[in-house]
Parts: C-alpha cells; sequence; structure tokens
C-alpha cells in the first residue's frame, strides 16, 4: 500500500485530507439514507465504506461525487469546499469513479477507444496527442495490443472493468471511488481487478474510496474502515482493527458473513501487488489472447 509515500504534484493543504465530508445528510421522503456522516481521506490512502445491502455505501459516494445533492453537509477537496460550478467542475477532473456493473457502466454504441476518451473529451483534454494517451491508458489496465476501435460486447466482464479503470483514470485525478467494483464479477476475476487498483495506486499515487459490503476485499485494499448502519458510521478504524477486533456487534455479524478461509490460503492471495503484469481473465475474447500474449512477451 502507497501509505505515507509522498505524492508527486502539489501536495493538498498542509494538515487537510485529501477528501473530507462533514455532516452529509441525505434523505429519501421520509428515509433517511445518511444521517450526519463524515468521511475523511488522506492523500495516497484507501478508506473503504462497508455495510450491508441498504446501509447508504452508495448514496454517500454518488453524494460525494456530485451526482446526487445532500440536505445538509458539505464536502472539501483539497481543503477547499467543493461548491459552485467551477469547484464542483474542478473536483469531477480530479476524482475517478469506477462503478458495480462493467456492463451497465459502458456505452455499447462507443468502441472501447471512444469509452476511455470520453472523459478527455470533457475536460477537453482530447489533443492530436489524444490517441496515443488512450493507447497508454488501455496499456496501464493490462490491455496491451488489444485493438481501441473494438466495441465493448467483444469483451469479457474483467476485461470490461479494466475500461472502465483506464477511463476513470483518464484524467489523472488523485481520488477514484470505486463503488462495488468487483462485486459483478467472476471469483477468480476480482482478485485480479483488485490487484490492478493497488497496482495503480502504487503507480500514480491514488487515493481510494472504496465502496463494498466485501470484509475480505476491505481486509486487502485498505487502510482505514468506515463501517456503515442504516445511514450511520456506527465503527470506524484501521483494517487490521475493524477486520481483526471489531468493536461494534454489527461489524462482528458482517465479519461473520465472510467465508473462513485458512491461513495458508490467505498466504496464497497475499500479496496481491505481484511484478507480473495483469493476466486478463478467462473469459477471452481474440483481444484478451492478443493481450495475454503481449503481457507474456
Ligand atoms: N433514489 C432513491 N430514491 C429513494 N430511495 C433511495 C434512492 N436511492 C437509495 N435509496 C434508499 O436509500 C437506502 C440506501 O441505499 P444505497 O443504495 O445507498 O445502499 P447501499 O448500502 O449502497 O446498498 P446496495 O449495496 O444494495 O447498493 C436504501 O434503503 C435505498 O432504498
Amino acid at each position: 500500500m502507497t501509505g505515507t509515500e509522498p505524492l508527486e504534484g502539489a501536495a493538498p493543504a498542509v494538515g487537510a485530507p485529501l477528501l473530507e465530508a462533514t455532516g452529509i445528510t441525505k434523505r429519501y421522503g421520509r428515509y433517511t439514507a445518511l444521517d450526519a456522516v463524515d468521511l475523511r481521506i488522506e492523500a495516497g490512502r484507501t478508506v473503504s465504506v462497508v455495510g450491508e445491502s441498504g446501509s447508504g455505501k452508495s448514496t454517500l459516494a454518488r453524494v460525494i461525487i456530485g451526482l446526487e445533492r445532500p440536505d445538509s453537509g458539505s464536502v472539501r477537496f483539497r481543503g477547499e469546499p467543493v461548491r459552485g460550478r467551477r469547484a464542483r467542475r474542478a473536483f469531477r477532473h480530479s476524482v475517478g469513479m469506477v462503478f458495480q456493473d462493467p456492463y451497465e457502466s459502458i456505452d455499447p454504441r462507443l468502441t472501447i477507444g471512444e469509452v476511455v476518451a470520453e472523459p478527455l473529451r470533457a475536460h477537453g483534454l482530447y489533443r492530436r496527442d489524444g490517441a496515443a494517451r488512450v493507447r497508454e491508458l488501455l496499456d496501464s489496465v493490462g490491455m496491451e495490443g488489444v485493438d481501441p476501435d473494438a466495441y465493448p460486447h467483444r469483451f469479457s466482464g474483467g476485461q470490461r472493468q479494466r475500461v472502465c479503470i483506464a477511463r476513470a483514470v483518464a484524467t489523472d485525478p488523485e481520488l477514484v471511488i470505486c463503488d462495488e467494483p468487483t462485486s459483478a464479477l467472476d471469483v477468480s476475476v476480482q482478485a485480479q481487478i483488485l490487484n490492478l487498483l493497488l497496482d495503480l495506486q502504487r503507480r500514480r499515487g491514488l487515493s481510494y474510496l472504496f465502496i463494498t459490503h466485501d470484509l475480505e476485499v476491505v481486509r486487502r485494499i485498505s487502510d482505514e474502515v468506515d463501517v456503515l448502519l442504516r445511514g450511520t458510521v456506527v465503527e470506524r478504524g484501521t483494517a487490521e482493527q475493524v477486520t481483526s477486533r471489531p468493536q461494534h456487534e454489527y461489524t462482528r455479524r458482517l465479519l461473520g458473513a465472510v467465508p473462513a478461509i485458512s491461513p495458508r490460503q490467505r498466504r496464497i492471495g497475499a500479496p496481491l501487488i505481484s511484478d507480473a503484469p495483469a493476466v486478463p481473465d478467462s473469459k477471452e475474447s481474440t483481444e484478451s489472447k492478443e493481450s495475454k500474449e503481449s503481457n507474456s512477451a
């Protein structure tokens, strides 16, 4: 984990976290989905928000990225309030998002190159070297040798998620919000995608806000964890504290739902970062084979 390593580029204001959400409350009619939630992410760190279905995790992600307005509360990025059109636009430029379902989150009428180019175009960054930038982005997510003019239907779920990750980092964001990025994927592919995210974090100094219900994913990827129950944070701590010595009954229950794995399996599963390039997943198309060849070359 990149942890305390310094980041390249300008640092956030001294002492300020990269992202700070304070007192976020969101109601749908009479239902309170989020009740005065605070969240803080230091630069280069991964904060996971865990909770069972309906606890408000996705709502929190949507509010933070600005897809929904909170009833109250505020978001600060690099110490500055994310308020007003200009600040919001600048914020969107600095924050990428990866969604759960790589089938739904890609427009099937666009080529994968166009998908990755979308945020570049939206922020006026698609210039003469745009095609080369797209190539570089695809390469950086283990899609070497893959034709950018191919359409998404030719790719497996894991490969589409790689395309979504390339899109999420296209504008060189400092923060990427990942909303259950592995839960729609085959188990065999999940570890590869987590590996890729960790690898990108190491290479780019990214911070992650990781939304998940999967405590095993939390153990592997997070520095800090916030446990959400019916819109309220009931426990907060390091990944080690929360997963090894949970204080709240609800967290213990969530942990109880994690299938027991042996120490040997855990050793096999970790570390997630290997020096080998990510290998495309098993549901291969022609592109994935090409990619595999170039990976193993
Ligand atoms: N647009 C909406 N209109 C009405 N209620 C909503 C809306 N979005 C979310 N909710 C409600 O808010 C609560 C929190 O939903 P949210 O999707 O944030 O939970 P979650 O923890 O992400 O769960 P899941 O993992 O199932 O997505 C749920 O009870 C949900 O029904």
